[in-house]
């Protein structure tokens, strides 16, 4: 029998959903406004989350968590720049608004069959790292996070802040977004798992499956603060990820 080339399935096939939590008041920003709809060069944070997603070429579907007073502000904001993406009312916590922008992938793309959740506030981050995530769960991994290695010294302290222990940070990550899940996992992991976590990985870790790692970029920082917001400044200037 002639021996068949191995089949493999490339981001490009897999057309992936997108879940993007922008539902946060953006305190620590501090402009008075929800951090997502914070412009860089004229153009929201949200509106670069959401084009850089759709410009990786793997993704098929955005919905968009956003604050509940601003859905339809955000729908028409995103109309406006010439990007598709379905609208959703967020909730109090991160957590709540990815469960809510989940509940209607599941309705209205029931063979979604990898699913991407990707902070708003990481607006920028290189298409290379979405397509990676998106191979990853694609080639079988149930979860998959982009990571970075850790370069300070961490500790771990007590609530007076005084030293426990110094973790080897060997063993330590840093962890961004997109983090890709197959659709399965996530819904079980958000039915079953503790009502809240800092990331959705951590719910699919409570369930007991395990999360596989990628190489993350400096590009997919989180936005938070008035000085990342420079960086930002400075990520678009540079153009491409290196
Ligand atoms: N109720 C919430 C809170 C946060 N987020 C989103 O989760 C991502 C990560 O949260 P973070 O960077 O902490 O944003 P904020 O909550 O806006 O920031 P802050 O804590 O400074 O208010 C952001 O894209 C944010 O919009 C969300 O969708 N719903
Ligand atoms: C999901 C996340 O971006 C991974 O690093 C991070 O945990 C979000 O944390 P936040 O406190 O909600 O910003």
């Amino acid at each position: 029998m002639t021996p068949q080339p191995e089949r493999t399935t490339t981001p490009e096939q897999v057309n992936a959903v997108a879940i993007v939590p922008a539902a946060g008041r953006g305190e620590r920003l501090g402009f008075g406004v929800p951090k997502a709809l914070v412009p860089v060069r004229g153009t929201a944070l949200l509106t670069h989350a959401v084009r850089g997603l759709l410009d990786a070429g793997c993704v098929r579907h955005v919905v968009v968590a956003a604050p509940p007073t601003e859905v339809e502000g955000t729908a028409e904001l995103l109309r406006a720049a010439g990007l598709t993406a379905a609208v959703v009312a967020g909730g109090a916590d991160r957590t709540d608004s990815v469960r809510r922008a989940l509940r209607h992938v599941v309705e209205i793309i029931p063979d979604a069959r990898v699913v991407l959740v990707h902070d708003a506030a990481r607006a920028f981050t290189p298409g290379a790292v979405i397509r990676s995530v998106v191979a990853a769960v694609a080639a079988g991994a149930p979860a998959v996070v982009p990571v970075l290695p850790v370069a300070d010294t961490v500790k771990q302290v007590d609530p007076a802040g005084t030293v426990l222990a110094t973790p080897d940070r060997a063993a330590l990550r840093v962890v961004q977004t997109p983090q890709g899940f197959d659709t399965a996992t996530l819904t079980r992991a958000y039915a079953e798992a503790g009502d809240s976590a800092t990331d959705d990985a951590g719910l699919v870790e409570q369930i007991g499956v395990p999360v596989a790692t990628v190489p993350g970029h400096h590009y997919a920082m989180k936005i938070t603060t008035p000085f990342d917001l420079a960086i930002a400044e400075f990520i678009l200037s540079a153009g491409e990820a290196p």
